[in-house]
């Protein structure tokens, strides 16, 4: 719902100046993909790697948010788009504070990462599909949900019961289940600086 009676304020400080302060600019790095596929492993393993070399950064993972902001949602579809769509609009303010904003959530649905991408300017939105096949996440299975899924004693198990839309054009595909963690991250850090966010 918009309001028109509710303007939008210009800060005093803005993100340019941020970024200036902060030596290197700002985006959305959006890991996608099955549970299992190591969205979180390279979200950790990235910023890690960012922050040592004095980045700022801020991992938003699916988990934790949904202990906290989301934990009214659940897994049905119209769950999944509210949820993606407020990490978007955190992830945004991230932008705007001049941080690198990792996030590690599903995120299923093609239009949902296609709207959060559209929040941002172009080159500020960096989509990581991270692409595992379904049997190795299974095989993986670190937190049992598969097994869960497949005893039917979860509904709507992405993969089993509930879609996955795999991205049509991800900045990079990283295949989980050919790479290192090491690897992963090498390239990762040679995309960000091909598109000049860091130097
Ligand atoms: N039904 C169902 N389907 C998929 N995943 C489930 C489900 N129920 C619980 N979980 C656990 O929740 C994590 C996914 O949360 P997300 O917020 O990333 O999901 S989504 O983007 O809204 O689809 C996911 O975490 P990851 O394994 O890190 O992906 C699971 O641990
Ligand atoms: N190349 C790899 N990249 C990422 N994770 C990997 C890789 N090889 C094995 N794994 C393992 O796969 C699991 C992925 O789990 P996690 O990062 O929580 O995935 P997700 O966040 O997508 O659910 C971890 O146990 C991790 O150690």
């Amino acid at each position: 719902m918009s309001d028109k009676s509710i303007v939008w304020h210009q800060t005093s400080v803005s993100k340019q100046d941020r970024q200036a302060l902060n030596g290197h600019k700002s985006c959305i790095i959006w890991f996608t993909g099955l549970s299992g596929s190591g969205k979180s492993t390279l979200a950790n393993a990235l910023a890690k790697a960012l922050h040592e070399q004095q980045v700022r950064t801020y991992v938003l993972d699916g988990d934790n948010i949904r202990h906290g902001l989301n934990k009214d949602l659940g897994f049905s579809p119209q769950d999944r788009v509210e949820n993606i769509r407020r990490i978007g609009e955190v992830a945004k303010l991230f932008v705007d504070a001049g941080i690198i904003a990792l996030t590690a959530f599903i995120s299923p649905y093609r239009a949902d990462r296609e709207q959060v991408r559209s929040l941002v300017e172009d080159g500020e939105f960096i989509e990581v599909y991270v692409k595992c096949p379904l049997s190795e996440c299974e095989q993986r299975d670190p937190k049992g949900l598969y097994k869960k899924a497949r005893a039917g004693e979860i509904p709507e198990f992405t993969g089993i019961s509930s879609p996955y839309e795999e991205p049509e054009q991800p900045e990079i595909i990283i295949e989980t289940d050919r790479l290192s963690v090491k690897e992963a991250v090498e390239q990762l850090l040679r995309l960000l600086k091909d598109c000049q966010i860091i130097s």
